[in-house]
């Protein structure tokens, strides 16, 4: 089981704060379907799900809620919740023969009681649990390759979120894969936002038959529906939210794409656990690895990171 230090109650003896110890909490939410709880030393929390290994939410240390869950969210597996960070895998979207996005966001994971080590990781960051899924029968057929998924959710000191995925191939063949964070940012007002790190970029816009286009603007605003994936961008992006003064900070290795999406208004009418006028208050900025897929040999792991924080705007 993941690192834990003392309980909700325990408060830390140095005189010199008033933080509590982190600790993490293994519970059931309200569909009596196990979650983790993790909270950091100064309240910043987190909270996954084993189903899909979704996380739900997090919130920083004022206890403001930082992702977006419409409130017209289905909470009956196996579909994914409409919100948090579902995890895309095997396929990204409809590219493939799978059920949008893969599977892996509607199948129950476990609790890994004994994960392989992850190098170069900071041990003394000890808030974090490590979720597991395995290829079932189920899924062979469909897809026919067998799988490791391990996900580490690791809540730093500051309450910066850092999602860790790895993919094992225990098949005797290669296969190859696509994945995404899939995040739905909390926005005050879409009207307020804007995207930077994505200038000059390649995008594949899923709203023209995925042509390829060039990012032309200083920074992303919006205006209308978007939903598009850049390509090979740099290993930091940030969204500014004018209205609540907050920028979130998305750092990643080993996703070298970045999904934007926002239904806007149309669109989000259509779907049916989207509540009405929500679209003005998420936005999607999903950490990916869409136009090349990762290739595993027998045997071979690859490994993506990603780290959030939300951090009062500069600008
Ligand atoms: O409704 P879903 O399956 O969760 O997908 C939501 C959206 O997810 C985005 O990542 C895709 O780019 C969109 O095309 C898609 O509509």
């Amino acid at each position: 089981m993941a690192s834990s230090s003392g309980d909700r109650s325990q408060r830390a003896s140095s005189a010199a704060d008033d933080d509590l110890k982190p600790f993490i909490e293994i519970g059931k939410d309200d569909r009596g379907i196990p979650e983790v709880l993790l909270v950091s030393p100064r309240g910043a929390q987190v909270r996954v799900s084993l189903h899909g290994g979704q996380v739900r939410s997090w919130r920083n240390e004022k206890g403001e809620e930082l992702l977006f869950t419409s409130s017209k969210a289905i909470f009956k597996p196996p579909a994914a919740v409409r919100g948090g960070i579902p995890i895309c895998f095997p396929q990204f979207g409809n590219r493939g023969s799978l059920e949008q996005h893969g599977f892996a966001r509607n199948r129950m994971w476990v609790v890994d009681e004994n994960p392989p080590p992850i190098q170069s990781f900071d041990s003394s960051c000890r808030t974090f649990i490590d979720l597991l899924l395995k290829s079932s029968d189920d899924d062979l057929k469909h897809w026919p390759h067998s799988f490791e998924l391990r996900l580490r959710v690791l809540l730093t000191f500051e309450g910066h979120l850092i999602l860790i995925s790895r993919v094992r191939n225990v098949n005797c063949k290669p296969f190859s894969f696509s994945f995404s964070f899939h995040t739905y940012f909390s926005v005050s007002d879409i009207s307020e936002v804007r995207v930077e790190g994505l200038e000059t970029l390649d995008y594949l816009d899923n709203l023209r038959n995925r042509q390829r286009f060039t990012e032309q603007g200083d920074a992303l605003t919006f205006e209308s529906e978007v939903d598009r994936a850049y390509l090979c961008s740099s290993d930091a992006v940030a969204v500014f939210d004018h209205e609540k003064k907050r920028t979130y900070v998305i750092k990643k290795e080993g996703l070298p794409d970045v999904v934007v999406w926002n239904p806007w208004d149309r669109r989000a009418k259509a779907i049916p656990d989207f509540g009405d006028g929500e679209y003005r208050r998420m936005l999607c900025v999903d950490a990916a690895c869409i136009e090349k897929q990762i290739p595993l040999k027998p045997g071979e792991e690859w490994t993506g990171r990603v780290e959030l924080s939300a951090i009062p705007s500069i600008k």
